[in-house]
């Protein structure tokens, strides 16, 4: 039978259904704020226990892994599961506050997509701390004045950002979790700005790169220049007249540019993909991904002989990229990524067999699979 209420019954209902909703949220975070009293008091246990007493742990990726999967598993619409899933992932970002706000390093500026994906990953209760550098991001957390990092590893079009993997190489740092941004660029101008008064485009040589065919095809014969990030090039674009910028939605919100032209990617697909980095080990979620170092003897069969332990026990590789090993010539370490969790037995067995044949393994992290 069709609906028959008038605009004022709906708006009733609207504003009751408003009151419970309000309530329910008061409600959880009432027991966020008793799951912090049990985290400090655990804590507190083990030290008078005698064991290593850490920092205590709020933050737990697995833990909203798993209520975010949740959630988009029994949506049932009208909104889609991952537009509700955006709105518990803010529910519990606040409610993460309420027991400790976490401080975030990322590779800024403030609007480049790094900073998208850390609001993305941690919600808008978070605090996002700017680093010019993936190197002072990984500082940053290792020194404890954050409590985790954000930073890009591979890019669709563009492939593995191998400042990130070399940072891993030396850092004690653990991969806590991954986000996938879709990466869509725009030609950015201060408010007013004419086209024909447009003489330079900045860019990251990143987003320069991935919009190159749009650009020879429209601005062939304007000066473009690489910058730092795609936030500084919406900075300079707000600050200089003449200057244009190629960057995502966030910078052009934050420094209040308009849209010369939208969706100016190559690649329709184009995504990166960060990593989130922390200094605690995670739990199993049961969706999980493990990423590690490897490298052997420079010998024929040598890859075949790292990659055989996965195929024998079926486990599907997600990502194998190589790096300089920085100590010896000639010699490559490999960054093998892989479906599973560390504590999984069947990834055990595969970590003993590899260790038998390589000269480095290093453990980054179990982690769970992005559900944003
Ligand atoms: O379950 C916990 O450990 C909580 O702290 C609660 C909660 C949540 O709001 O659901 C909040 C923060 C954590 O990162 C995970 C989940």
């Amino acid at each position: 039978m069709a609906d028959q209420r008038t605009l004022e019954e709906v708006r009733a209902d609207i504003d009751a259904i408003d009151r419970e909703i309000q309530a329910l949220i008061s409600r959880r975070a009432g027991c966020a704020q008793r799951v912090a009293d049990i985290k400090l008091e655990q804590m507190q246990a083990a030290s008078e226990r005698g064991e290593t007493p850490g920092e205590v742990v709020y933050y737990r990726p697995e833990r909203e892994a798993q209520v975010l999967k949740r959630i988009m598993d029994r949506n049932e619409g009208p909104l889609a599961g991952e537009t509700v899933a955006h709105i518990f992932r803010e529910i519990m970002s606040a409610c993460l506050a309420l027991e400790k706000p976490l401080q975030v390093a990322y590779l800024g500026p403030e609007g480049t997509f790094t900073h998208a994906a850390t609001i993305k990953h941690f919600g808008h209760a978070a605090i996002p701390v700017s680093q010019n550098t993936i190197d002072a991001v990984f500082a940053r957390v290792e020194s404890g004045e954050c409590n985790y990092g954000v930073v890009p590893v591979e890019n669709s079009t563009e492939g593995m950002v191998s400042h990130t993997l070399d940072n891993f190489m030396d850092s004690r740092l653990k991969i806590s979790g991954e986000v996938e941004m879709p990466i869509v660029h725009h030609l950015l101008v201060a408010p007013g700005t004419e086209q024909m008064a447009v003489t330079k485009i900045c860019a990251h040589q990143q987003a320069l790169a991935q919009c190159r065919n749009w650009l020879d095809l429209h601005w062939p014969n304007t000066e473009r220049e690489a910058v730092s990030s795609n936030g500084e090039a919406a900075r300079l674009a707000a600050a200089t007249p003449g200057v244009a910028a190629v960057a995502g939605d966030m910078a052009a919100e934050l420094y209040g540019l308009e849209k010369l032209a939208e969706h100016i990617e190559d690649y329709a697909d184009n995504t990166t993909r960060f990593l989130v980095v922390g200094r605690d080990e995670v739990p199993s979620s049961g969706r999980d991904k493990t990423s590690i170092i490897v490298s052997s003897r420079n010998k024929p069969g040598a890859l075949y002989a790292l990659l055989d332990p996965f195929r024998k026990a079926g486990v599907s590789l997600t990502r194998i990229d190589t790096r300089p090993s920085r100590t010896e010539k000639w010699a490559y370490v490999f960054f093998i990524e892989f479906e599973g969790h560390l504590q999984d037995d069947n990834i055990r067995a595969i970590v003993s067999e590899l260790e038998e044949q390589s000269i480095l393994l290093k453990p980054l992290g179990s982690y769970p699979r992005a559900v944003l």
